[in-house]
């Protein structure tokens, strides 16, 4: 018993070391070009619907959506929500429907994964649960907002932590902070009630670093670019639909929205400014059952 848990506990030390590492690439470009997909829900059964919606075919329209405008893009991230029954299949499905695009992915977790088994099953030449990205002027951190068993999330002070050490580590780099949890409320009272429930703050100590300029998250199901105001300056704040079913905004109670699937593209600039839309795919081929009371 006693070697058992000597060796789990060695296990999961080595896992948490391997996630703290950085992964860097050096690129020939001023800029860093960035898509971001997020909340595919994916089954082990590539047939299966979320509320009428199949979360594969929605998620290979993006994709097809993304190849056809030939972005040149540096990176893929996947902020979380990449399963809908946590099953091995369900991200071994990612992995292989995100190769075609040819681009390092970078993922972290969302209420509706399991770590465990995303860590383990999430593999691929190209594909990394590491937590620090270092690209051209750029810091990304790939944050875990994620409480075990609960849709809502926080952010522990490990993810402070880790912040600290990573621009302490390259202050000269701007940095981008990823997760999956809004921060802020979003005005839709039934999902404001699964945010980030340390997001003020959150945001408060985030903005006292002037290296932070920008914070990207998924959840919400929606679009959201705003910002806020900290004492070096403006952060910009991006949520990014789903790659299958949409909530719609400002609604007190769960209502989905007629909107396609989506996604977003984002270029880092070497001034620490960033240029940033949403996307979504053409034509009306995704409608989810209007009906539906919640999943
Ligand atoms: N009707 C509902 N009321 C409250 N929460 C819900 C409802 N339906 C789904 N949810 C949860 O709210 C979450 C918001 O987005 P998720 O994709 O994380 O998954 C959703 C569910 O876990
Ligand atoms: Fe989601």
């Amino acid at each position: 018993m006693v070697a058992n848990n000597g060796w789990f506990a060695s296990l999961k030390n080595w896992v948490f070391n391997v996630l703290k590492e950085a992964v860097s690439y050096s690129i020939a470009d001023e800029s860093v070009r960035i898509v971001q997909v997020t909340d595919p829900h994916l089954f082990a059964d590539p047939e299966a619907q979320l509320l009428g919606v199949n979360t594969s075919k929605s998620l290979a329209a993006v994709l097809n959506t993304i190849r056809a405008v030939n972005y040149p893009a540096h990176l893929m991230l996947a902020t979380g929500d990449l399963s809908q029954d946590y099953s091995p299949e369900s991200y071994r499905h990612f992995v292989t429907a995100v190769a075609p695009l040819n681009l390092p992915c970078h993922y972290l977790p969302g209420n509706h994964d399991d770590p465990r088994i995303m860590f383990l099953h999430m593999q691929g030449e190209r594909v990394f649960g590491q937590q620090r990205v270092l690209i051209g002027k750029w810091q990304i951190l790939m944050l875990d907002s994620t409480v075990r068993g609960k849709p809502g999330g926080h952010m522990g002070e490990s993810q402070f932590e880790l912040i600290e050490q990573a621009v302490a580590a390259h202050p000269e780099h701007h940095t981008l902070l990823v997760m999956h949890h809004n921060p802020i409320l979003v005005n839709c009272a039934w999902l404001d009630q699964h945010c980030m429930d340390n997001g003020t703050e959150f945001l408060r100590r985030v903005a006292q670093y002037p290296q932070i300029k920008a914070l990207l998250w998924g959840h919400v199901h929606q679009q959201l670019d705003t910002h806020y105001d900290g004492p070096h300056g403006m952060l910009q704040l991006m949520a990014t639909p789903s790659t299958c079913i949409q909530f719609k905004p400002q609604s007190p109670y769960f209502a989905l929205d007629v909107l396609q699937p989506g996604y977003r593209l984002l270029e880092l600039k070497a001034d620490g400014s960033i240029s940033t839309n949403v996307y979504r795919v053409p034509g009306n081929l995704f409608s989810p059952d209007k009906d539906s009371s919640g999943y």
